[in-house]
């Protein structure tokens, strides 16, 4: 059964993504207990003792530990990011041969314990991994999700929030689609203080003449890329995402986020995980928020639905 008890998170690859996601955990203090698993078994120790080591300094104490398969049996949220460092100028989906193998592990692993929480995948290509972990996993639609377009979208508003030197928060609205290269930033949903953002830049001419949507949404769609060029991988951005999606699963917060899920129907497309905004709750990803898009919208959605099918096919 899901459960709300907050008690067991357990994370599944401890390397730049893994770590860090657990540390945005016990920051937050968003469980009682926190494992860690890594199949070089001293990384995970080390980053346990260390993670462990700022108990005195925390709002809230996280316990912190290594462990193995069988604590999945009673986790709430198993956090999956095995996987490599993305190698720089490539894409998500180029990963899929690295990591499709040790997913398979991974989950089966996780599903022998007896497992039946919310699985929360990272690991690249995203919504490929996901919809396999579904597959894969026997578990129903609500207890696999992807982080999706959540990092895409929060990059989309710290973007704007840098071309306008407004707060990020005051941003509405989603990046939908795959977690990679056919990502679109759906504009007729995204609003800056309540108003279109469209409307907003034609009504504040003087101020932001030169803020392009065009460019903006390019720049979303390559920052990933440029912090893997520029620092060999990406941590902070993903670990914030994380964090946010554990936070609201296990408290029951029931927030829309722009997760990876199951589309059986909804916009039109079947059989394929993509960043949709979707309802989370203790039992995971709930009802799909159907937003009016425009045909263009539709058109590039219904693009990263082909293509991620494409990447699915032949994997079971
Ligand atoms: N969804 C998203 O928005 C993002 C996804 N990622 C993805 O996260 C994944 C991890 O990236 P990094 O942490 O930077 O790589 P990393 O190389 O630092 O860490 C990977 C970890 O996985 C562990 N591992 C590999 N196979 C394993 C197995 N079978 N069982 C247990 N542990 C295993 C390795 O020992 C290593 O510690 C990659 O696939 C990357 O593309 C990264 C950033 C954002
Ligand atoms: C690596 C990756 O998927 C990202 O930072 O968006």
């Amino acid at each position: 059964m899901v459960t709300m008890n907050r008690n067991r998170v357990v994370i599944v690859g401890t390397g730049q993504v893994g770590a860090t996601a657990a540390f945005g955990i016990v920051t937050h203090g968003l469980c009682n207990e926190l494992v860690l698993i890594d199949h070089f078994g001293a990384k995970a120790l080390g980053e346990a003792h260390d993670l462990d080591d700022g108990s005195e300094f925390q709002d809230r104490h996280v316990k912190v530990r290594t462990g193995d398969y069988s604590d999945c049996k009673d986790a709430d949220i198993v956090v999956i990011t095995v996987g490599r460092k993305p190698p720089a100028n490539s894409t998500r989906l180029a990963e899929l041969g690295f990591t499709v193998g040790l997913v398979g592990e991974v989950v089966a692993n996780v599903m022998a314990s007896g497992f039946n929480g919310v699985i929360v995948m990272v690991s690249n290509p995203v919504d490929v991994m996901a919809w396999y972990a579904w597959k894969r996993s026997g578990l129903p639609r609500t207890q696999v999700l992807g982080t999706g377009t959540a990092l895409d979208t929060s990059r989309l508003k710290t973007i704007i929030g840098e071309e306008t030197g407004l707060d990020p928060r005051n941003v509405g609205g989603f990046v939908m689609g795959e977690h990679g290269d056919s990502q679109f930033a759906a504009w007729s949903t995204v609003s800056l203080g309540g108003k279109p953002f469209a409307r907003f830049l034609a009504d504040n001419q003087d101020r932001f003449a030169s803020v392009s949507t065009a460019e903006i949404e390019a720049k979303t769609r390559m920052r990933g890329n440029e912090i893997v060029a520029a620092k060999g991988g990406t941590n902070f951005g993903i670990a914030s995402t994380v964090a946010g999606i554990v936070q609201t699963i296990l408290w029951d917060e029931r927030r829309i986020v722009p997760v990876s899920t199951l589309l059986d129907g909804e916009y039109g497309e079947h059989d394929v995980f993509l960043g949709v905004p979707t309802e989370l709750r203790a039992n995971g990803a709930n009802e799909i928020v159907e937003l009016e898009l425009t045909e263009e919208e539709h058109a590039k959605l219904h693009h990263s639905a082909e293509l991620v099918r494409s990447y699915c096919q032949g994997l079971l």
